[in-house]
């Protein structure tokens, strides 16, 4: 699968988000798109997949312009996670996952359809939340389930905005792991917005870092994520060693010095008979 975005610009009203975006990704590979608050990159894979319409140039998959294709045809080659679900309405995850399989569904449910979610499930270490109601999920929960109607979809794109952001730290590295592993064993582009620069140097095969509206630069994690390049996107200053082959960030904060340390014995937990006599 070839992702080619030409020329691109989008605005929103007058103001313009997206400047000349030019890229060419194709897959099988992990790519994770890195840049500050309100840069673009959310508008960015809405314009790939077709939720928003650029402004100027295209946007083309495998040489195709994406209006060419229809809804259902672009669901079938692209699946989209997003940071957080809308959706209030009470539906088991079961359910909720279910409805990823549409595009290759008829209106009936076939037992293929089911095995797959019951799979993906499993895959994602949730099968243990099956039949509770999705809108009375956790943050961190309903991040794993969206992921799981991402994956059911069985695209060839998986576009995924911020996918770790409510993870706790061991599941952080579960799902990356496990995106990264998809996308070499189901050559699968998997396309993810982060906003951690070490999970995206760990895991990703290529890296898009943004500034301005603009692609600031493009490459291999140690070629993109460098200390020069984050002064100038972040303004924050750090440093870099490597581990394992890739780039590990400590961000430095020479402001936090300043801060006066709060006394040793201004917390700590209390016996229970002291509570019970407050
Ligand atoms: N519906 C909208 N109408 C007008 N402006 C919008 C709309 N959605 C986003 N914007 C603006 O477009 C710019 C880019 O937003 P976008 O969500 O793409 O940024 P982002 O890089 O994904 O940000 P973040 O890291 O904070 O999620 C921001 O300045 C934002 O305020």
């Amino acid at each position: 699968m070839n992702i080619m975005i030409k020329g691109m610009t989008f605005s929103y009203s007058s103001v313009s988000v997206l400047n000349d975006i030019c890229l060419n990704i194709s897959g099988p590979q992990m790519v994770s798109i890195l840049g500050p608050n309100g840069v673009g990159k959310s508008t960015l894979i809405h314009c790939i997949n077709k939720i928003l319409t650029p402004t100027g140039g295209a946007v083309l998959l495998d040489d195709k312009d994406v209006n060419e294709y229809s809804l259902k045809e672009m669901a079938k080659k692209i699946g989209y996670v997003p940071y957080a679900s809308s959706d209030t309405f009470p539906l088991t995850v079961v359910d909720t996952v279910l409805l990823g399989r549409h595009p290759h569904a008829n209106w009936k449910t076939s037992d293929e359809d089911l095995q797959i979610v019951y799979d993906t499930l499993k895959k994602l270490d949730i099968e243990d939340l099956a039949v509770r109601y999705f809108n009375e999920l956790s943050a961190g929960q309903h991040q794993k389930v969206m992921l799981a109607r991402g994956l059911v979809q069985k695209p060839n794109v998986l576009l995924l905005d911020e996918p770790t952001a409510n993870l706790d730290v061991k599941h952080q590295l579960s799902i990356s792991r496990l995106l990264k592993k998809l996308s070499h064993e189901d050559d699968l582009l998997v396309i993810m917005i982060s906003h951690d620069l070490n999970i995206a140097a760990k895991y990703s095969d290529a890296v898009i870092l943004m500034h301005d509206g603009r692609i600031y630069d493009v490459g291999s994690p140690e070629k993109v994520i460098t200390a020069e390049n984050i002064e100038k996107v972040y303004g924050v200053k750090s440093s870099i060693i490597m581990n394992e082959g890739r780039p590990h960030v400590i961000l430095e904060d020479p402001e936090s010095m300043r801060c006066t340390p709060v006394k040793k014995e201004s917390i700590c937990v209390m016996e229970n008979s002291v509570c019970e006599n407050l």
